[in-house]
């Protein structure tokens, strides 16, 4: 039966977003930010975070995928593109992890294409242990070491999104 440790706490993560939304609003103010959520794993956190921004925003979505249970593929494919138009906006990145830093290279990469004014990383969590590229996040919320991380949105096998905090899951 797998485990689930309980890590970060849903009043902890209300605490930190409140924070996090108050920060951007001011940096951002007189800026035209377009959140961009990586899907599947941010949507409960990037709906969570734009009730937290009390500034003009707008809101579109990226899917990428590349892991099969607690490992990545190393093949990142790209499920869903932008809608809107990118050119001259200013982009924030959410995700609801940066671990190898390789899928968030790789969006970073393809939004550039678009000719933004800005882009920047918000990430739910900040995970150390396993990244292979030099890649900062510029929003972090939580920073781990390690672990394999499961709920508000992240999946183990696509299981457990559901769960309303964050736990490291022992199988
Ligand atoms: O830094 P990395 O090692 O590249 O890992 C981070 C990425 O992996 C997860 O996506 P996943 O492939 O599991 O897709 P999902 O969001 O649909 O669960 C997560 O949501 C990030 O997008
Ligand atoms: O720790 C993790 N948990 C869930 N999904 C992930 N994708 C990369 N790392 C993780
Ligand atoms: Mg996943």
């Amino acid at each position: 039966m797998p485990e689930f440790i309980l890590l970060i706490s849903e009043q902890e993560i209300k605490k930190q977003l409140k924070k996090i939304g108050q920060k951007i609003s001011i940096d951002y103010k007189d800026k035209d930010l377009v959140l961009i959520g990586v899907l599947k794993g941010s949507f409960v956190f990037l709906a969570d975070l734009t009730r937290q921004i009390s500034i003009d925003h707008e809101i579109d979505f990226l899917g990428a995928s590349s892991y099969s249970g607690t490992s990545s593929t190393g093949q990142i494919v790209f499920t869903k593109q932008p809608d809107l138009k990118l050119e001259n906006r200013d982009i924030l990145l959410v995700e609801d992890i940066m671990d190898t830093g390789n899928t968030l290279l790789k969006i970073t990469e393809f939004i550039k294409k678009s000719n933004p004014k800005s882009i920047k990383i918000c990430a739910l969590i900040d995970k150390h242990e396993r990244r292979e590229v030099k890649i900062a996040v510029d929003y972090s919320c939580f920073s781990l070491e390690k672990g394999f991380i499961v709920g508000y949105g992240l999946d183990y096998d696509e299981k457990y999104r559901n769960l309303p905090a964050i736990y490291d899951l022992k199988l």
